[in-house]
């Protein structure tokens, strides 16, 4: 187990927007967290980066808190939202930057990206851009690639195929399934794409009003269940 997340609450202004009693995570699963607008994703996944403090309950990474400890932060990679890049400068740049952070050199960064050309699909290196000039996509695809340069154990993707086109939807799939055959890679992905997160998860969480309301492991079935849940 990687994570675990016992009696974790949130509150905003009155209302409890997640409530999670007892949940889960393996080391080397793949997991799509499913759930209409405002069911609690991207706040739970904030709390499991501290980025928000919880108002009740705690996220154990490898067992430590992370509210109160930092080791999580040595494995643990995301991309949630643009908020993550940085406006002023070049993808070049922010690599650059990020691998710095990783001890990567220059060279090393360069021949890192190599393995994102077909990802990038030619749109993203010697464009002469800054990373605020890029399509919403273009900068998920910095942003993913970016979080990749630390090697992850834990990676976190808040709807990383919302704005990609359909051929790098694609690309990411299979993306994500070799980190995990590779790197035994735990990937939680939050998605509104139901057929995208039950062919590359192996474990489904679908939440409502910030409670898990179901928990399956992906079968021939899962799409057609998940879809009869939210055509009711
Ligand atoms: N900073 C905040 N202040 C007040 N309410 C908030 C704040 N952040 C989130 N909420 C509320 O918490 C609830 C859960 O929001 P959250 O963004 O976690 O949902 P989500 O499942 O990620 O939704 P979506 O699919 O639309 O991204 C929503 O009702 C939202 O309005």
């Amino acid at each position: 187990m990687i994570v675990e997340i016992k009696n974790l609450k949130k509150v905003y202004a009155g209302r409890t927007v997640v409530d999670i009693a007892d949940l889960h995570f393996n080391a080397g699963e793949t997991i799509g967290l499913v759930g209409n607008n405002g069911a609690g994703k991207t706040t739970l996944f904030r709390m499991l980066l501290d980025l928000i403090r919880p108002d009740g309950g705690e996220i154990l990474s490898k067992s430590l808190n992370v509210a109160s400890t930092d080791q999580w932060k040595a494995y643990t990679a995301s991309y949630l939202d643009e908020g993550f890049l940085i406006d002023y400068l070049t993808p070049e740049e922010y690599f650059i930057f990020i691998g710095s952070l990783h001890n990567m050199s220059i060279a090393h960064v360069t021949d890192y990206l190599k393995q994102y050309q077909e990802f990038f699909n030619g749109e993203i290196l010697n464009s002469g851009k800054y990373v605020r000039d890029f399509s919403k996509g273009n900068q998920n695809k910095i942003g993913i690639a970016a979080a990749l340069m630390q090697n992850p154990e834990l990676l976190v993707l808040d709807e990383p195929f919302a704005n990609l086109d359909p051929t790098t939807q694609i690309r990411l799939k299979a993306l994500v399934k070799k980190l995990k055959v590779t790197h035994s890679v735990t990937t939680l992905i939050s998605s509104h794409d139901l057929n995208h997160v039950t062919d590359v998860c192996d474990r489904i969480i679908l939440m409502e009003k910030g409670k898990i309301i179901k928990d399956i492991h992906t079968t021939e079935n899962t799409l057609q269940e998940l879809e009869a849940y939210f055509s009711e």
